[in-house]
């Protein structure tokens, strides 16, 4: 790119708005003309496309309020919505997808024309603003099974939230990139129209697979675009490339021992995967395929509250410039950020380049099988193990009912830990039947000999409000156990009801820790039952797709 002969500014004085000044990035004829047929106005936008991390700084804090922290990452806001919104995303009814999408409460169906009209609204509202940002990167690290994803937004802290979560494209790739497999057009900032047929309120984030596109409005909580083309992953992977998409981590030890943690929302993925003993391969959303596993982000989302130098310093040191704190309040004379304050949600994030963990994996991705499984679960009920070790048809029945808490925050209106069956520990990302994804983990699992495990990473010794959240400190000493072997080879004794095999030492864990038992032995028992019935309820529309081994492995009494 040539340079530009800037005139210095004098203090006050604004750059000239002549757009034809600012450097468009290579997006020339071909790729210009793509945004003319999209219906952008580009004799009048502003259009910024993979614009350097300190120019989205800029705007930020220009435009949108942003300040910097005082470790140098950007700290902004996403406004009213500050969780995802599950009962607000649709999925558009087509003939290229729709015998495959699940269709129901998680998959809700848009017709084609109102998508039409919610998608000319993204666009006339970004055609409102004199700066419309654009972010061209891929997700999934193997090249094989990659896509090009395109993020078209009127925030610059978007453009730099998804800069930090897709794969960053190399010059050569961006000037190559050609014509995207995937756009989001992220109009977050205004409003969709209640009163257009099947909104039922003024956010809607929707799914267009014949058209390849996402539009969204009305929300501009970052983590609906990095949840959005996992959703699209969790179609295209299965469907086109036979390949099982994972709401997972994963990690790899430096013997080249793979594991991923499944969990939803706030059950530990994050937390967990970052082991300064381990490469972290990816926190969050990956892909299983015939040569390994993969990472589908380029970048992390971890939680923030509570966060502890010294508890999680790989996530602690992470933040820094170029990393984007969403949502999280600070002291105006220091710039520090506060990690305790909830005040605006217990949803507190920060996103940043996954080489910002010291010992990334870089590219993300291993051609190693899966050693162990882990599904972690936070169990609010208080009355799973810390720790056990499934077999074969406990696996696929654990998998299929999801069972967890959701956390406060992440979701809209979850003010307390709330008990909830999230197939595939991701219920809300998934397109597929369930029992699609679970026959694929399976059929991986017993031709790897994987291992898996339960990890209860919620409460234990009393329900949420009497017990007490598992401490960190022992999950991950379970974590190690898992790792070295050593709990492989501990003596097992099943739980009652549950039946659940538990070790019965690991080492660095006090030993009546991992014996899920509370003092009120008839309270327990009773516990148990209430959610064995729960389990029973929440499988029945699965028992049929499964084998009867299967459905038998579940709980009883
Ligand atoms: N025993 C535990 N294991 C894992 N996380 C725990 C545990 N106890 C408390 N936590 C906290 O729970 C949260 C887990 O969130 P996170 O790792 O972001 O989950 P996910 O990535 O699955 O959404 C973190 O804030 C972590 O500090
Ligand atoms: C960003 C999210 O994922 P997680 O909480 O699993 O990190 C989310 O569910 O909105
Ligand atoms: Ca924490
Ligand atoms: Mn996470």
């Amino acid at each position: 790119m040539p340079h530009r002969t800037v005139t210095p500014l004098r203090h006050g004085e604004e750059p000239t708005a002549d757009p034809s000044s600012e450097p468009t990035y290579g997006l020339l004829g071909k790729d210009l003309a793509m945004f003319s047929e999209a219906g952008f106005d580009m004799q009048k936008i502003h259009l910024k496309r993979n614009a350097p991390i300190a120019q989205l700084y800029e705007d930020a804090i220009k435009y949108e309020g942003a300040v910097i922290a005082d470790s140098g990452a950007l700290i902004n806001f996403s406004g009213k919505k500050t969780g995802r919104s599950p009962k607000d995303k649709r999925i558009v009814y087509e003939e290229t997808s729709k015998d495959d999408v699940w269709w129901g409460a998680v998959n809700i169906q848009m017709d084609e024309h109102t998508f039409e009209i919610n998608r000319e609204r993204a666009i006339d509202y970004l055609n409102t603003r004199d700066n419309v940002y654009v972010f061209d990167g891929f997700a999934g690290w193997d090249p094989k099974y990659r896509i090009k994803v395109r993020v078209v937004t009127s925030r610059a802290y978007h453009a730099l939230f998804m800069h930090n979560m897709l794969i960053r494209p190399t010059k050569k790739e961006l000037d190559e990139f050609g014509t995207p497999d995937f756009t989001i057009y992220n109009a977050g900032q205004f409003p969709a129209n209640r009163f257009t047929a099947g909104m039922t309120s003024q956010t809607s984030v929707e799914v267009n697979f014949k058209r390849h596109e996402m539009v969204i409005l009305g929300t501009e909580y970052a983590g609906e675009m990095k949840k959005g083309i996992f959703s699209v992953m969790h179609y295209l992977q299965p469907v086109k490339f036979g390949n099982l998409s994972l709401h997972s981590s994963a990690n790899e030890g430096p013997d080249g021992d793979v594991s991923l943690f499944f969990g939803l929302s706030g059950t530990g993925k994050t937390t967990l995967s970052a082991d300064p003993s381990r490469a972290l391969i990816g926190d969050d959303e990956h892909v299983w395929s015939d040569s390994g596993v993969f990472n589908i982000e380029g970048g992390c989302y971890a939680k923030c509250v509570g966060l502890d130098a010294e508890k999680e310093p790989d996530i602690y040191n992470a933040i820094r410039f170029g990393s984007i704190l969403e949502n999280v309040t600070y002291d105006y004379a220091t710039r520090e950020p506060n990690y305790e304050d909830t005040g605006i949600t217990e949803n507190t994030r920060c996103a940043y380049p996954i080489n910002f963990i010291n010992n990334a994996k870089i590219p993300c991705m291993t051609d190693h099988q899966p050693k162990n499984v882990i599904y972690l679960t936070c169990d609010a009920f208080g009355v799973l193990p810390p720790v056990s070790l499934l077999d074969e048809h406990q696996a696929q029945f654990w998998f299929l009912s999801g069972y967890t808490s959701k956390t406060p925050g992440t979701e809209d209106g979850i003010a307390e830990p709330t008990p909830t069956f999230s197939t595939c520990f991701g219920a809300p990302f998934i397109i597929l039947h369930p029992s699609r994804y679970a026959a694929m983990l399976a059929q991986r699992m017993t031709a790897q000999g994987t291992k898996c495990w339960l990890i209860n990473t919620g409460w234990i010794g009393g329900a949420f409000g009497k017990g007490k959240r598992c401490p960190l400190k022992y999950t991950r000493k379970i974590v190690d156990g898992i790792h070295s072997g050593q709990l492989a080879k501990a003596n097992f004794s099943k739980s009652p009801i549950f039946n659940l095999s538990i070790p019965d030492a690991v080492e660095g864990v006090p030993s009546e820790l991992l014996n899920p038992e509370w003092e009120d032995k008839e309270a327990f028992v009773a516990q148990n039952k209430k959610l064995a019935d729960m389990f029973s309820k929440a499988f029945e529309r699965y028992a049929s797709e499964c084998a009867p081994e299967v459905v038998a492995a579940g709980p009883k009494y």
